[in-house]
């Protein structure tokens, strides 16, 4: 949080100034943070189903032609053999990679000089193909101007010692079994600027 606020406050002007869109591409963390989010917690943990088009063999499975076909990015976005550590919430394994190489599905998780490491791993939370999302970049930028405002704006706290329970719900698009509750107050250099909005 710190950092991405660090980040934040060192793009927007003094005086302090809410969040402006224009300033979003300008914070290569926070949008780190959103996609590390959507990684461990993709919204759509099973892709809308597919049927396949042609019969097909997808590592050593026969795939007949008509079969529905589900993708769960649940679990490949947690594949130990793609990822390392593969649980752990860690926005900066994301920070090298390019708008571009995010972009590219995840079957195509080595760069094409060979690297191979954390930055060359893909993510597929707003799913591939022609029906990938086509919101995308809306999505990005209303999550990053809603996330990166109460960074800026507020300190948060979780309510007791207790960890926040990450447990997922059961809904087909994802959401908190317990939901969030979390203590905030304004920052003392933002007051002024709450009050006015
Ligand atoms: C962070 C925000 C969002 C995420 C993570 C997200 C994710 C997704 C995913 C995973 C799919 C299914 C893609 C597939 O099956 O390959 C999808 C489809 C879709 N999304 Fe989003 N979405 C987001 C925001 C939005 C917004 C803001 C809109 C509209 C304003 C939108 C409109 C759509 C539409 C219309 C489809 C269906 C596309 C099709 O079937 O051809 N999404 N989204």
């Amino acid at each position: 949080m710190k950092k991405a606020r660090d980040e934040i406050d060192a793009c927007v002007r003094k005086p302090e100034r809410p969040l402006e869109a224009t300033v979003v591409p300008k914070l290569p963390y926070l949008r780190c943070i959103i996609l590390e989010t959507l990684r461990l917690y993709p919204v759509v943990p099973l892709l809308v189903p597919r049927e396949s088009s042609a019969d097909c063999t997808v590592n050593g499975f026969h795939i007949p032609k008509g079969t529905m076909l589900l993708v769960n990015t649940y679990v490949i976005h947690r594949d130990p053999s793609t990822w390392d550590d593969p649980e752990t919430f860690l926005p900066e394994r994301l920070l090298r990679c390019t708008r571009v190489e995010l972009s590219v599905c995840i079957l195509q998780c080595r760069f094409k000089d060979g690297r191979n490491n954390q930055a060359g791993k893909m993510t597929m939370s707003f799913g591939m193909g022609r029906r990938r999302c086509p919101a995308e970049n809306l999505g990005m930028q209303l999550a990053s101007l809603a996330l990166g405002t109460m960074i800026q704006c507020f300190d948060w706290e979780r309510v007791s010692m207790e960890l926040v329970d990450m447990s997922e719900g059961s809904d087909l698009t994802m959401s908190k079994k317990v939901p969030l509750e979390a203590i905030c107050q304004p920052r003392a250099s933002m007051v002024d600027l709450l009050s006015v909005i």
